[in-house]
């Protein structure tokens, strides 16, 4: 007797019956340009280890929010971050440049243990704190892993301060601009502050690996620069502070983005 075959029940050959793979959504390091992407798979497939390291899998309704583009005159400050490669706004952030956060070590003074200052312990294992190779610059902060384009540091901590009188040292603080409103984040005190206080600026743009961004009254570093390990991670302070250290004998001067008016946001010299 010949086989009766009923389409998309019995199917030997395969041809009718397939039903197609759910899509699943992976954060990944993206080895072939250094950078935080959204990669696609089917259900219950690994990425291809020789260009990704897996970072965390993504729900369908995550992915679907990410990438909304907002006009310029729509921007809210709270819900929507710029995207410095498309140089185009996002609700909650860029789709193609995705962030991903890295959360300090501790956040609560409760959970300080004795001996280093509060912001030293705030230092996430990724990094250390050491001698900066910049000259006369102190202190600075140095990856001891690769760091990719798209990780996000912050909020920078300090003391909020109405005043810039109320500054003890130089070039600590960050201004904020919020609902017309404006404030000083001085992060000058070493157990008031995180580990964002050591990362020195930039001296010219071949220098600059991140840039400082501000979003519902914060200060965000984002890496916009593959980071070597033991490179040191450098922030341009905008020109009224960081201005001071550009070198004229190494090139162009570091870049922010000319349409977010929060990269512009600048670290406010202390004594003017
Ligand atoms: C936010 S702190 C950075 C951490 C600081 N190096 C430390 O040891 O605490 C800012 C200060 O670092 C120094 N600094 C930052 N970038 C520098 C640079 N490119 N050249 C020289 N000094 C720099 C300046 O003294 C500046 O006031």
């Amino acid at each position: 007797m010949s086989e009766v075959q009923i389409p998309g029940i019995c199917d030997p050959d395969g041809a009718l019956g397939k039903l197609p793979e759910k899509k699943m959504f992976k954060l990944a390091l993206d080895f072939r340009d250094g950078a935080i992407s959204i990669v696609e798979c089917n259900q219950g497939h690994t990425l291809d280890e020789a260009l990704y390291k897996e970072i965390q899998d993504l729900s369908e309704e995550e992915v679907s929010v990410l990438g909304t583009e907002i006009a310029d005159h729509a921007y809210d400050e709270s819900l929507d971050i710029h995207c410095d490669r498309c140089n185009k706004f996002y609700r909650p952030y860029c789709r193609l440049h995705p962030l991903f956060k890295i959360p300090d070590r501790i956040s609560k003074i409760e959970e300080k243990q004795p001996g280093s200052p509060f912001s030293e312990q705030t230092l996430p294992i990724l990094f250390r704190i050491a001698q900066s190779k910049l000259p006369n610059a102190g202190l600075g902060v140095f990856a001891s892993t690769f760091v990719p384009i798209g990780m996000v540091f912050g909020p920078y901590k300090g003391l909020k301060v109405q005043k810039k009188g109320d500054f003890y040292k130089e070039g600590y603080a960050w201004r904020i601009n919020k609902n017309d409103k404006k404030f000083y984040i001085d992060g000058s005190h070493p157990e008031w502050s995180n580990w964002l206080r050591y990362i020195n600026s930039p001296r010219h743009e071949e220098e600059q690996n991140m840039i400082a961004f501000q979003t519902n009254g914060k200060i965000f570093y984002r890496v916009i620069k593959p980071i070597r390990i033991d490179s040191e991670l450098l922030v341009w302070y905008g020109s009224s502070y960081g201005g001071e250290f550009v070198d004229a004998e190494f090139g162009p001067k570091p870049k922010k983005s000319a349409k977010n008016p929060f990269i512009c946001t600048s670290r406010v010299p202390m004594h003017r």
